[in-house]
């Protein structure tokens, strides 16, 4: 039997922009960095104190500063976000005839649960997914495989039952260290930024192609 991990941010939903925008506020607007958005886009992965570390060195701030910083960021992110959130095309009905198919779902995602419920919630698609694995859930984020593994552990499905969907070459990565395969939604890098991974079976810019029909009935 088959199981499907979705990540959350850029490959259910379009919405990697709005976090570039709401880490730009934060870093070069509250915090007075001078990021570019090649910079932002860069760092932009993994668990948001990780993000901060990676951006801004690790003593510059303690832990509580980085939980208020964080929700000062996702703040950001939700009020701009709110208004277009939507699913990415195709993926309503790809969902819906998975679940009828029977097919374990899990979602897989460096974000706070806060992040996750905005969107869970406000599309009400949480019936569609059995686990949830989120920031708070995992000891280090992708591309370490633990946010996949443990995804796989709360369906209790076998690892090479996973297949992972993702769009950052980081989370491919780490379904690559988690020893699954992985489909690509191109919202956010191009195929040419996964060169050199080998779990990758299939790329596309959203879900309407016949190849997730097909994906079901295998
Ligand atoms: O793992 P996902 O679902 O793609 O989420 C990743 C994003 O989640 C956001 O909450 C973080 O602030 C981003 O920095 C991060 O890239």
């Amino acid at each position: 039997m088959r199981a499907f991990l979705f990540d959350l941010n850029g490959t259910m939903i379009d919405d990697m922009s709005y976090h570039a925008r709401a880490w730009t506020k934060l870093a070069n607007g509250d915090l007075g960095g001078n990021f570019s958005p090649a910079d932002i886009k860069r760092e932009m992965y993994g668990k948001n104190p990780e993000v901060m570390v990676r951006m801004f060195g690790k003593d510059r701030f303690s832990a509580d500063e980085m939980r208020t910083l964080s929700m000062n960021k996702e703040n950001y992110y939700q009020a701009e976000y709110l208004p277009d959130l939507k699913l990415i095309d195709g993926l309503e009905d790809f969902l819906a005839a998975a679940k009828k198919a029977g097919i374990p779902m899990a979602i897989g995602s460096a974000a706070i649960p806060y992040n996750i419920d905005f969107v869970l919630d406000n599309l009400n698609i949480r019936h569609y997914f059995e686990a949830v694995v989120s920031a708070d859930d995992v000891e280090l984020s992708k591309p370490h495989p633990e946010t996949f593994l443990k995804a796989a552990q709360k369906l209790q499905v076998s690892i090479a039952d996973c297949i992972v969907f993702e769009d950052v070459p980081k989370g491919v990565e780490a379904a690559a260290n988690a020893g699954m395969v992985s489909v690509v939604i191109t919202t956010t890098h191009t195929e040419e930024e996964f060169e050199g991974l080998t779990n990758i079976l299939h790329f596309a810019k959203d879900y309407t192609p016949d190849f997730f029909n097909q994906l079901i009935q295998s």
